[in-house]
């Protein structure tokens, strides 16, 4: 085949390496795994000034034969910005390379205080990265979910019966509901001032009810699960654990607060619940509200193409895990207005994410 121009030919080479290039995406995700068992941010946060390769080398436990393959490990993380690099002294007064974390590197240290590396080191667990090899089985047959094609049950249902499941969900939900209530009670407090009961719907183990019932003492807080989650969990002062099902009933409180809740679901069961909230702040007499913390997709693809792409993955990880979606702006909507909600508000100050308030 000849090419018309040396543009066509150019084209077709482009589109050689976009294919090659989301043949090989999985290598960010493997490198920065690696990385994370290795303990490397560990060792260079540790070490508390830029840290060179071979001071780096020497303090990883690696098998010795594997030394020289360092250097292209931190290459490519170095690319994908979880090491910025400046110049350091060896002891000869030689000039090398001086490794320091980045912004996203320190998000996965154990110690750091909004650390999300559980949140990442589960989510990568086979139990649940195996069901995305039956995305294309799973297009062909009724199953509800790829997750059911691979396991023969329902993500929620599995974590009833399976431990290693329900620990591995609800350890990576409250890591990720640790970086966020900071910047939800900071950014938000509004949201909150003024109540008097509010109730976190599908709560997991209270991390984020925790942080409220902490920060509004006047608050009284319950927070709402499946029995098999909230088992063994003990409240404090004004936060109370309740085990029951967010489809048959939601105990009255003046607001309901759902993170990462509708996402998991489709419209129909969204409405369902959205019906049940709405009972729960009516029967409390008042103008309460619903509280909803999750992913307004953006439409505008060229404002933050990295934010949107992270939107869309996580799109098709609730179609794989969860039978849900994340939503626009005109699918929320249309949700609360079918549920008999008579207004909303988004308030996007979670970065992917925003807080909605949703008004009966
Ligand atoms: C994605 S997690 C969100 C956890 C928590 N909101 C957070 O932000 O960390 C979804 C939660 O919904 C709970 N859930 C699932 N089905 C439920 C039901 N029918 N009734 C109450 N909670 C349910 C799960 O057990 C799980 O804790
Ligand atoms: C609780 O708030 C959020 C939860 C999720 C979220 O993340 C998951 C990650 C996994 O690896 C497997 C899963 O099954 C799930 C979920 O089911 C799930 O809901 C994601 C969020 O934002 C993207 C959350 O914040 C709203």
């Amino acid at each position: 085949m000849g090419f018309q121009s040396g543009e066509q030919a150019n084209n077709l080479l482009k589109a050689q390496c976009h294919i090659w290039n989301h043949m090989y995406s999985f290598v960010n995700t493997i490198s920065l795994k690696c990385a994370v068992d290795l303990d490397i941010f560990e060792t260079i946060h540790k070490h508390g000034r830029p840290m060179s390769l071979s001071q780096l080398i020497a303090s990883l436990q690696i098998h010795p034969s594997k030394s020289t393959f360092i250097p292209r490990l931190m290459r490519i993380l170095t690319h994908s910005d979880f090491f910025a690099t400046t110049n350091v002294a060896d002891n000869n007064n030689e000039i090398e390379i001086g490794y320091v974390l980045t912004d996203s590197s320190m998000l996965l240290l154990k110690e750091h205080p909004l650390s999300i590396r559980t949140f990442f080191v589960n989510s990568l667990d086979p139990i649940l990265t195996n069901p995305w090899n039956k995305l294309s089985t799973w297009y062909k047959n009724e199953d509800p979910t790829p997750f059911e094609t691979e396991h023969g049950i329902m993500v929620w249902e599995y974590g009833g019966r399976e431990p290693r499941l329900n620990h591995l969900i609800n350890d990576a939900m409250a890591s990720d509901a640790r970086f966020i209530s900071e910047m939800v009670i900071e950014k938000c407090k509004g949201v909150f001032e003024g109540l008097e009961s509010l109730v976190d719907v599908g709560g997991g183990n209270g991390t984020l009810a925790k942080a409220i019932a902490k920060s509004f003492p006047q608050l009284e807080c319950t927070v709402l699960d499946q029995p098999h989650v909230v088992a063994d969990l003990e409240g404090s002062d004004n936060l109370k654990y309740v085990g029951g099902n967010m489809f048959e009933a939601i105990p009255p409180a003046d607001a309901v607060l759902m993170k990462g809740i509708l996402h998991d679901w489709n419209d129909k069961e969204c409405i369902n619940i959205l019906k049940k909230s709405n009972e729960a702040i009516l029967s409390k007499g008042k103008e309460g509200k619903l509280i909803i913390i999750d992913m307004v997709v953006q439409e505008d693809e060229k404002k933050d193409p990295e934010l949107v792409e992270t939107q869309l993955f996580f799109d098709l990880l609730m179609l794989v895990m969860a039978a849900g979606k994340e939503r626009s702006e005109k699918e929320w909507a249309k949700l609360f207005f079918s549920a008999g909600f008579s207004d909303y508000k988004i308030i996007p100050v979670l970065g992917m994410r925003s807080v909605i308030e949703v008004y009966p």
